[in-house]
């Protein structure tokens, strides 16, 4: 570390038995940055310009100037804020996924205005449900807000997708999380450049090859793209594979960009008392392959096996029965 103070303490990192290695960090014009991403690996971009207009947000200027719009946030009994799909939820309610199917939330999903949500974090104690503000930037945001949107740094931004054939940018979602928050181990099947604004957060990735470590619902669960493995109490003995997971960490801080390639798992936590943190993501679909070239890289597997899934669970209805037409289809016959 340089001589600068260091912002945060290896103490505010949640503890967890996981091999990890240090995730590389790169100039935003070090060619090493495109040589990562070419090769879908992540890597932490320091010192460009991608969120540098909103270095000036803080709460008091977001609440200011982020206008009178519901915002989408996400209350949790304990630290964790696991995702989970509501079409699927839907879709067990009605019973088009087999019978006594039963599913709980983890957390609830408000609309809050921005000043009451403030308000919650500030009054926060011991207790209360954690929040996390989870809202996609849009034209709901007053107008300073619009403009510091539009001086992102779109060049940068863009040259990425055109230089890695991503597909359209889909989302930039606004991110305000208590300190301690955590989103678990799951993948997105987007490319996202994740622009970390104020305060710390540490990221743990796996690589989509990890996948039978870290053993995804399956596709018909609300919680799909989500590990069944609970960090904090790793059941061993369902998980057995977990042990062997090798990942890849990094503390991102203000003005760090950190690429997270599509369908890497990645698990995320603002610090043990560093305050609350705001991120903005860019996800980005992936663009069309030009051509397929063999071996299939692991998360073309990762797809096949989604593909194969969602194409049983709709021939055979119940889930229950995936599994052992698998196991029979396999067991014996392919070693
Ligand atoms: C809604 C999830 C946001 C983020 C995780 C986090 O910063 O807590 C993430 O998983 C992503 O950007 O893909
Ligand atoms: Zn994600």
């Amino acid at each position: 570390m340089s001589n600068e103070k260091k912002q945060w303490d290896p103490s505010q990192l949640r503890k967890y038995d996981i091999n990890l290695e240090q995730i590389s960090r790169y100039d935003y014009n070090d060619p090493r940055v495109d040589e990562l991403m070419s090769q879908n690996k992540p890597v932490i971009i320091e010192n460009s310009s991608v969120v540098a207009s909103a270095k000036k947000w803080n709460l008091d200027y977001l609440e200011k100037y982020m206008g009178n719009g519901d915002y989408t946030v996400f209350l949790s009994r304990n630290h964790k804020f696991k995702y989970y799909d509501d079409k699927k939820v839907a879709k067990i309610n009605n019973g088009d996924v087999g019978k006594n199917i039963e599913f709980t939330q983890p957390t609830k999903k408000v609309d809050m205005k921005l000043p009451e949500f403030l308000k919650r974090l500030k009054e926060w104690k011991r207790g209360d449900d954690r929040l996390y503000l989870q809202q996609g930037l849009n034209n709901t945001v007053g107008s300073e807000i619009v403009r510091d949107f539009l001086n992102f740094d779109w060049n940068f931004c863009n040259s990425k997708q055109a230089k890695h054939n991503w597909g359209p940018l889909t989302y930039n979602l606004l991110l305000i999380a208590m300190e301690g928050n955590v989103t678990p181990c799951h993948y997105d099947e987007q490319q996202n450049l994740f622009a970390q604004i104020y305060g710390y957060k540490r990221c743990i990735l796996f690589p989509p090859s990890q996948f039978e470590c870290l053993y995804p619902y399956p596709v018909y669960h609300p919680h799909d793209r989500q590990s069944m493995v609970d960090f904090d109490r790793p059941e061993y003995s369902k998980f057995p594979k977990f042990k062997e997971a090798k990942g890849y960490e990094a503390v991102v801080g203000p003005g760090d960009v950190l690429y997270i390639p599509i369908y890497w798992w990645h698990h995320i936590e603002s610090l043990m008392r560093g305050g609350h943190t705001i991120t903005v993501n860019f996800w980005y679909k992936d663009g069309p392959s030009s051509s397929i070239s063999y071996p299939l890289r692991d998360y073309q597997k990762v797809a096949i096996m989604r593909n194969i899934e969602k194409m049983l669970q709709d021939v055979l209805k119940d889930p229950r029965e995936v599994g052992p037409l698998l196991r029979t289809m396999v067991l014996g016959r392919f070693t």
